[in-house]
C-alpha cells in the first residue's frame, strides 16, 4: 500500500483510533520521542544537541526525546517556550530532569531538535520566536523538526514563519500535506517517516512505482493502446508528446496535423480542414487522444478543440487547450465522461479559483470537472472526482524545462490508453517523467526524457 497522507484532523482520529484499540497517548508519546531521539542519535555523533520545547504535544515529544537522549549519555539542554499544557507533555517535561531554559535564553548549539509546534499551530509564529528559530537553525550544523517544522500549516502546505534550512524532518505516524505541499514541503529538509503505531489510512497517499506487467501474449499494436495527439500552431510540442507517448508503452500512436518526424513508427495523419479530426476520430480502436500542447488559441485551435471533447474516446486536455477553456472548463468538460487534465499553476489559476492550498483547490477541481486533475509543479498532485488524491514524493528539479509538461501529457494519453483508469494512468506517468528525468542526468533536454522511459517502464515489471 503506498503510504497515505493525513491531515491534521485525520492524524488526531488515527491516534483517537488507536487509543481506541488499546494503546495509551503517553505511549504514543513515548513511541514518538524515541523515534526522535534514534533520529537525533544517528546524526549527533557526541556533539551538544538543543531541544526546543513548546507547550504542546510536540514540545512533549521533545521533552521524551531530551530525556532518552540524556540517559544515552549526551549532553542535552531544553529551551522551553510557554508552559506544557496537556497531560501528557506536562509528564513528559516533569520527567525532565537536565538543565531547561528559557527559549529567549537559548543560546546555538551544533545538533538542534525544533519541537516548538507541530500539527496543533493554529496561528503564525510570533516574531520573536520566529526569529530566535531561525538564529539557532542557521547557527547549528544538524536541525531536525519534530512531525513537522514549527510555523508550517500542516494542511495547506503554507509558511506561517517557519525556519528555512531545516536539514530533515520527522514526520510521525504519517505524511502530513505539509511534508509534501510547497511552500512547507522546501522547508522540510531530508524527510524521515517514523512508524509510532498509530495505522493510518485514508483517500490521500503519495504516488509509489507502478507495479506493471508486459503486453499478454496476444497483444497487437491496437491493443496495446492507440494514442491520437492532436497538433497545432506549434507542431513541435505535440511532437514530443506523441514520441513521450509511443516511449511509454502504447502499441500505435498517430500525430494528427503535424509531420511526425522521429521516430518513423508514429504515424503523421494531415489535418487540412479541423473537421477533419472528426473522421480520424472515428475510430473505436482510439484508446486516448490529447490535444493542448503547442495547439494555439485561434480559431483553429478551438475548433478542434470542440471536436476533441465532442468525440467518445478517454481525452487529456493540456497547455493552450487549457486557455482556451478557461473559467469555462467545468461548465465544458464536466458533461464528458473519461477526461483528465494537466494544468501547471498559471493555467490552474486561469480555469479555477484557488484556496485552501494546492491539495484541496485540486480536489475540488477534478470535483468541478468530474474527472482527474494533474496539478502540476515540484509538488505535483493527482486528485480524482471522488476525493481520492495522490502526491508526488519523488522529485526532479531539472523537470523544469521546456517541453516537460509535453512529455508528462504524452504519458498520461499512453498509459491511459493502456486501459488504466485516468488516476491511475496520471499517477503513474508522473512517476514515469520523474524517474524518466533522473535517468537522464542532469541538465537535460526535454526531447531526451522519452529515450529513458522504457527503462523507466522497466523497473516497474
Ligand atoms: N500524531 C500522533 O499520533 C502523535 C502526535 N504527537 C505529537 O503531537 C503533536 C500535536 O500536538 P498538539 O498538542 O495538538 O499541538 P502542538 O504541539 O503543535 O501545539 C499546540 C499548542 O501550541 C499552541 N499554539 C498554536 N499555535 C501557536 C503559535 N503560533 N504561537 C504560540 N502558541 C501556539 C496551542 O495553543 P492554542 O491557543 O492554539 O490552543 C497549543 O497549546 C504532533 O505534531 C506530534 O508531534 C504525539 O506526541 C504522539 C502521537
Ligand atoms: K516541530
Amino acid at each position: 500500500m503506498p503510504q497515505p497522507i493525513l491531515t491534521a484532523a485525520a492524524m488526531r482520529d488515527a491516534e483517537t483510533a488507536a487509543v481506541a484499540a488499546g494503546t495509551t497517548y503517553a505511549a504514543l508519546m513515548a513511541t514518538a520521542g524515541k523515534a526522535v531521539a534514534d533520529t537525533a542519535a544517528r546524526f549527533a555523533l557526541g556533539r551538544p544537541i538543543l531541544v526546543l520545547a513548546g507547550p504542546g504535544n510536540n514540545g512533549g515529544d521533545g521533552y521524551v526525546a531530551a530525556s532518552i537522549l540524556a540517559e544515552r549519555g549526551h549532553d542535552v539542554i531544553v529551551a522551553a517556550h510557554g508552559d506544557a499544557r496537556s497531560a501528557e507533555a506536562i509528564a513528559a517535561r516533569a520527567a525532565w530532569q537536565g538543565q531547561t531554559i528559557a527559549l529567549a535564553d537559548a543560546e546555538p548549539r551544533p545538533i538542534l531538535i525544533d519541537a516548538l509546534f507541530g500539527t496543533g499551530l493554529s496561528r503564525p509564529l510570533d516574531a520573536d520566536v520566529a526569529t530566535t528559530l531561525q538564529s539557532l537553525v542557521d547557527a547549528a550544523e544538524f536541525s531536525l523538526a519534530v512531525d513537522v517544522p514549527s510555523g508550517v500549516d500542516t494542511d495547506t502546505g503554507a509558511d506561517l514563519g517557519a525556519p528555512h534550512g531545516l536539514t530533515a524532518t520527522l514526520a510521525l505516524g504519517a505524511y502530513k500535506p505539509a511534508h509534501l505541499i510547497e511552500p512547507a514541503a522546501g522547508l522540510c529538509g531530508h524527510l524521515f517517516l517514523a512508524d509510532i503505531g498509530v495505522p493510518a489510512r485514508g483517500s490521500w497517499h503519495v504516488i509509489a512505482r507502478p507495479q506493471l506487467v508486459p503486453p499478454p501474449r496476444d497483444a497487437q499494436k491496437f491493443t496495446r493502446g492507440l494514442v491520437v495527439v492532436v497538433a497545432g500552431a506549434m507542431p513541435g510540442a505535440a511532437r514530443l508528446a506523441a514520441r513521450a507517448a509511443i516511449h511509454a508503452g502504447a502499441g500505435y500512436v498517430i500525430l494528427a496535423g503535424a509531420d511526425a518526424g522521429q521516430p518513423e513508427a508514429i504515424v503523421h495523419k494531415p489535418l487540412g480542414d479541423p473537421a477533419d479530426l472528426a473522421a480520424i476520430l472515428d475510430d473505436d480502436r482510439i484508446g486516448c487522444v490529447l490535444i493542448g500542447p503547442g495547439l494555439g488559441r485561434d480559431d483553429r485551435a478551438s475548433a478542434l478543440l470542440d471536436i476533441a471533447v465532442a468525440s467518445r474516446h478517454p481525452l487529456v486536455v493540456d497547455g493552450d487547450a487549457l486557455t482556451l477553456l478557461g473559467r469555462e472548463a467545468p461548465h465544458r468538460l464536466a458533461p464528458r465522461a473519461d477526461i483528465a487534465m494537466t494544468p501547471h499553476a498559471g493555467e490552474f489559476a486561469r480555469m479555477f479559483a484557488s484556496a485552501d492550498g494546492k491539495l484541496l483547490a485540486t480536489l475540488s477541481a477534478a470535483r468541478a470537472i468530474d474527472g482527474v486533475v494533474v496539478h502540476k509543479g515540484p509538488d505535483t498532485v493527482v486528485a480524482a472526482p471522488d476525493g481520492r488524491a495522490a502526491v508526488q514524493i519523488e522529485r526532479s528539479s531539472w523537470l523544469s524545462t521546456a517541453g516537460s509538461g509535453d512529455t508528462l501529457a504524452g504519458i498520461l494519453a499512453a498509459r491511459r490508453a493502456t486501459g488504466v483508469d485516468f488516476f491511475g494512468a496520471a499517477q503513474q506517468a508522473v512517476w514515469f517523467h520523474t524517474r524518466a528525468a533522473k535517468l537522464a542526468g542532469p541538465a537535460f533536454v526535454a526531447d531526451q526524457l522519452s529515450h529513458y522511459l522504457p527503462a523507466a517502464i522497466g523497473e516497474c515489471l
